[in-house]
């Protein structure tokens, strides 16, 4: 049986896998082991690829599979690019990508690294069928898969955490975590008709709403906190302002521009972070 689903060969067995790359999901959590790792001030090259390789095959771990429950097992998706097999075939080679990694960090840096990278696979495995559908779960996964990669970028260089690591991993883990629940309202419908347990579901659109703008509010008060605990510098405020006005334009749109403005809006929050951080300056 072929890879494709839908012609045999080695082209479209490429295109189909290729298929599950999404750079829009991928790129966020590569770039913040990345990003870990700069944080951590000097960056060795080896340890840094096998832990972003790693996040990679965590995070097409997490796709391969979500598209096979949903369509083989599930029956919502139309279409799928895999066959059964494919799917198989590529969630054992991203798993053995991620486990090559794991034994790379392990003899590279230690225990450590594989403690705090093992848990983005455990997440991304059980994404679909079990914990997509829970509320709480299918929201926070994705945001602790980003959370664990800045933990795990810095721990590789720096060989333990710091307070600044823990305190981004914090305020990213709560920020997205609010914008998943505008990004899981776009499907509020659909959702529905098919008895997926997303918070705007669970508890309605208004307080799902409410609720996600109280985490993103939640997130840009530890900032301020942990400035004033002098865990970022003074001018994390801009990062805080930057993203808080961004929200109070998409708190008037309906969600589908809100989740392009909110995620948008992260970027940039992370960048004026990085900026206050990196060059302190007015330090
Ligand atoms: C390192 C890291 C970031 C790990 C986290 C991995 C993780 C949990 C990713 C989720 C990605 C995913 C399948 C999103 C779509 O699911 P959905 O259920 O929101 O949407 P769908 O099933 O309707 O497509």
């Amino acid at each position: 049986m072929p890879i494709s689903r839908r012609e045999s060969g080695i082209a479209p067995a490429v295109r189909a896998l290729a298929s599950q790359v999404h750079p829009v999901f991928m790129l966020p959590p590569v770039a913040c082991s990345l990003f870990g790792g700069v944080l951590a001030g000097a960056f060795a090259p080896l340890a840094g690829a096998l832990h972003t390789t790693a996040i990679f095959a965590a995070v097409y771990t997490a796709h391969i599979k979500d598209g096979y429950v949903d369509f083989y097992l599930r029956d919502e998706d139309d279409d799928h690019p895999l066959s059964e097999r494919g799917c198989k075939a590529a969630l054992a080679g991203s798993t053995a990508l991620f486990a090559a990694c794991m034994a790379g960090l392990w003899l590279r840096v230690g225990l450590g690294a594989v403690l705090l990278t093992l848990p983005t696979w455990l997440v991304a495995y059980h994404h679909a069928p079990q914990l997509d559908t829970n509320p709480v779960t299918a929201t926070t996964g994705y945001p602790l898969g980003i959370a664990l990669a800045i933990l795990g970028g810095y721990f590789v260089q720096a060989g333990t955490l710091a307070p600044i690591a823990v305190a981004f991993a914090a305020v990213f883990l709560v920020l997205l975590s609010g914008v998943k629940v505008i990004d899981d309202a776009q499907d509020f419908d659909y959702d529905k008709s098919i008895q997926k347990r997303t918070v705007a579901v669970t508890v309605g659109p208004r307080r799902a709403r409410t609720a996600a703008y109280a985490l993103m509010a939640t997130a840009l008060v530890l900032v301020v906190a942990l400035t004033a605990l002098s865990v970022f510098p003074p001018s994390s405020v801009a990062a805080v302002a930057g993203f808080g006005a961004v929200a109070g334009v998409a708190r008037r749109a309906d969600a589908e521009l809100a989740t392009m403005l909110l995620v948008r809006g992260s970027y940039v929050f992370l960048a004026l972070l990085l900026v206050a951080v990196w060059f302190r300056p007015f330090a």
